[in-house]
């Protein structure tokens, strides 16, 4: 229709054309061929293949710079000082080292913040061929590394947390005592005074998770709150060069000076083909064992690792009085760490990417700064007809922007003349409209799909965005990750530069912390209140996993619930399904089997979505079978078990699936059920503290009750379950591999849901697939 309607304007200025090709591609038209003779298709796949291959080869120079600057790193150690110069006592005296010292250095490396994010098993130790050679086994047997010594090595790191708890030996357990968070800032280039320079040049080993080569060059903090300042390790060597020492920097990195050790530094072997040559790997291995061990032990000691709450309260800081007093309405009196800390980066005015584990407060962590924001501008500026929005807020799912919405309107309860309006998909775009026009607000809480319909068709939102002073993105890993980035990307564009950013989220993976500048500027802060090595899930909330047939899952978690709804008494159950279709199968089974169930999946209205979500925010003794939509940030109070049933798509996913018992420091449990061939996964989260559960004893007549409970089923339901099924683990990179197994798979599920014939794919999916020819794949004719 549209189409027609434009086609009839024959008089169309050249210079409306772009923006017609955009809205015609929107409404889903556009040209038929591209450039080439290609269809949209393979125009879009060309780009997305395009675009992979960008990330892969700028992942790769990453790689490269990261590997440069270990070996000057470690170059600069092993250069020697000029045997004419007289050498002062005050400055470190850099002799080659010896291969103990070569390897405790490169340990001295692996204790330090952030190291073991860059440090993986893939990229093994670093094999020194010749010094190899002369490093005998019995040399490195005999004298086993000590720890303790190691440790005290590192006075940077020991610096960090501050003089008093560097003191003396037990510099590793004062390392280990819980943290309360560390902040790193990144900043481009510092100048330093003399004393500053010879603490670079002491850490020039240090390394950090950053893409930047952060060195620490200074500490501060209060509160067991420990701040560094960091430099680009690129920088650092050109402004030494620069200032005083340079003569001596330029002799380090001169590779004159570097002898037989240049070589061994620059060949990387996989760790599998030295594994029987144990040396390095082997320390490594003893020290990382010896570093859980030293911090259990700690953790065991002070207790207080899961300890929520800060020491601060809401009216310690700069909080409006106003804000306090509805945080204290609402019961909020002191503020959670990572509150804490992300108040103290926001007064500080940096861009900020905050990590805390889920529950622990993120939504009032960016809701406080973004009232303050609103208060700041509406105080400096006039009243405006139209007020620009002032604050932004992404997040993935509809249900998260409007509990956002809600914990926001709670807080701004005594504020006259701020407004949070959100803006998701599934609602009508003309409603949406009139409702920013009709009520205008400050604060916006947006997915970012709606928010760009809102952008690119012209509704006047850019131009209320071009006063925009804050933006804020929950969930940012997901949100950075390639099924949101390019919307991100265009919502980036089209908002002014001048601008605090803060990001959040319970797991940032490295590659998400290496492309964070697509949103934070470079010199922002790292916040971490996890803490490096640390366990990323709740210790009070009890993990498992089963491994068992696939065909017994449906009994499986009918077994687990029953269980669990017989023994506690307000219990509250999230089952997390791989996908929607998936989701309402087991929810029909279950409610088959009178259960008291419902489920949230993104087949479901919005209506019933938010009508399921209040429901099971307010009740107890409900269970809620869902897809992930439900599994970030939504915020269920007292939720006493999660189910797993399926492969999660990562580790990340996994971690946020849990957050949803054990929060606010609350006790929960956990269950991940797998069929033997999704075991592969256990290895992604082999760092977590899952125990192994016993298989149930499987009751035969319950399972001829779900045979028979299974026909009672629309088979349409189970098609649709088995296209999904196929969709969802056919894109998992293990499982998708094979995709003869695969359809074996598929069809034993099938199966398992009483379909006599799997059901048929149409021609077009089945290529796209990969799976057309495949035997056991029906194709629909
Ligand atoms: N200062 C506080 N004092 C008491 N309770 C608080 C405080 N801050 C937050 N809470 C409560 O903690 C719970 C978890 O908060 P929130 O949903 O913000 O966690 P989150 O860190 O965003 O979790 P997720 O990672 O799952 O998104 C909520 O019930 C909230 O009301």
């Amino acid at each position: 229709m549209y189409t027609s309607i434009f086609l009839r304007r024959r008089t169309i200025a050249s210079a409306a054309v772009p923006q017609l090709l955009t809205f015609l591609r929107h409404m889903g038209g556009g040209p038929r061929t591209f450039p080439g003779g290609l269809n949209k298709w393979q125009w879009k796949r060309m780009h997305e293949k395009k675009a992979k291959e960008k990330e892969k080869k700028l992942l790769e120079q990453e790689k490269q710079l990261y590997q440069a600057r270990i070996r000057s790193q470690i170059r600069s150690k092993l250069s020697q000082p000029d045997p004419t110069s007289q050498h002062d006592p005050n400055l470190p005296n850099y002799k080659p080292l010896s291969p103990q010292d070569h390897i405790k250095a490169l340990a001295d490396r692996f204790m330090k913040e952030g190291a073991e994010d860059l440090w993986n098993e893939a990229d093994g130790p670093i094999k020194s061929q010749s010094a190899q050679s002369q490093l005998s086994k019995k040399e490195l047997t005999s004298s086993p590394i000590d720890v303790g010594k190691l440790i005290s090595g590192s006075r940077n790191l020991a610096s960090n947390i501050g003089s008093s708890a560097c003191s003396g030996s037990n510099n590793l357990s004062n390392l280990l005592k819980p943290r309360h968070y560390s902040v790193v800032a990144s900043h481009g280039r510092i100048k330093t005074s003399p004393r500053l320079n010879y603490r670079r040049k002491e850490s020039s080993s240090s390394d950090d998770d950053s893409d930047d080569s952060d060195v620490v060059v200074g500490t501060s903090g209060e509160n067991g709150r420990r701040g560094r300042v960091v430099s680009n390790g690129r920088h650092l060597l050109d402004e030494e060069g620069e200032e005083g020492g340079r003569g001596s920097v330029r002799r380090m990195v001169s590779s004159a000076a570097l002898g037989k050790y240049d070589r061994t530094i620059k060949k990387r072997v996989p760790l599998r083909d030295v594994e029987d040559e144990d040396d390095l790997s082997l320390h490594v291995q003893a020290i990382r064992s010896e570093f859980n061990k030293r911090r259990d032990e700690t953790v065991g000691a002070n207790g207080d690792e899961e300890s929520i709450l800060s020491q601060k309260r809401f009216d310690q800081c700069s909080v409006s009085p106003l804000t306090v007093k509805a945080l204290t309405a609402a019961g909020y009196v002191q503020m959670t760490r990572v509150q804490e800390a992300t108040m103290s980066a926001y007064l500080e005015g940096q861009d900020a990417f905050v990590k805390a584990k889920t529950g622990t407060g993120k939504s009032a962590a960016f809701l406080i700064p973004a009232i303050e924001t609103v208060l700041k501008a509406l105080s400096s500026k006039p009243v405006q007809r139209v007020p620009p929005v002032y604050v932004l807020i992404l997040c993935p799912t509809r249900e998260l922007a409007s509990q956002i919405a809600a914990e926001a309107n709670v807080m701004i309860k005594y504020h006259d003349g701020i407004g949070v309006q959100t803006l998701v998909g599934g609602t009508r775009f003309k409603v949406d409209q009139k409702r920013l026009e009709s009520d205008p607000c400050q604060i916006i809480v947006a997915t970012p799909g709606r928010l760009l319909d809102h952008v690119e068709n012209k509704s006047g939102i850019s131009v209320r965005l071009m006063g925009l002073k804050l933006l804020i993105v929950d969930e940012a890993d997901h949100l950075l990750d390639l099924g949101f980035r390019r919307d991100m990307e265009k919502i980036v564009d089209c908002l002014p530069r001048q601008k605090q950013s803060l990001l959040f989220s319970a797991t940032i993976p490295k590659e998400v912390r290496r492309i964070s500048q697509l949103v934070l500027k470079r010199e922002h802060a790292y916040i971490d209140t996890v803490g490096v090595g640390c366990l990323e899930t709740h210790a009070k909330v009890n993990q498992s996993y089963l491994v068992a047939p696939h065909e017994e899952h449906f009994q499986i978690v009918h077994h687990l619930l029953k269980e669990h709804t017989s023994q506690v008494l307000d219990y509250k159950v999230i089952l997390f399904c791989t996908t929607a279709m998936m989701t309402s199968l087991m929810y029909s089974l279950l409610h088959e089997m009178k259960l008291n169930v419902r489920e949230i999946h993104s087949k479901k209205s919005p209506l019933y979505r938010t009508r399921v979500s209040d429901e099971f925010r307010e009740s107890k003794l409900l269970i809620l079978v869902t897809s992930d939509v439900s599994a970030r940030g939504m915020n269920y109070p007292d939720v006493t078990l999660v189910v797993q049933v399926g492969i999660p798509c990562d580790r990340e996913q996994y971690i946020h699936r849990l957050g949803r018992t054990g929060r606010e420091g609350k006790g929960g449990e956990g269950v991940l059920l797998l069929a033997p061939w999704e075991a592969h996964f256990l290895d992604e989260i082999k760092d977590l503290p899952l125990n192994k559960a016993s298989l149930p004893h499987l009751d035969p007549a319950m399972k001829v009750q779900i045979k028979g409970l299974m026909t009672k089923i629309d088979t349409s339901l189970k098609e649709a379950a088995y296209h999904a099924w196929l969709g969802y683990y056919n894109s998992n990179r293990e499982i998708g591999r094979d995709k003869t197994t695969l359809v074996e798979l598929a069809n034993g599920f099938c199966e398992s849901m009483g379909l006599q014939t799997p059901p048929s794919l149409f021609r077009k999916t089945a290529l796209k697939m990969g799976l057309k020819g495949i035997p056991g794949i029906r194709i629909r004719k």
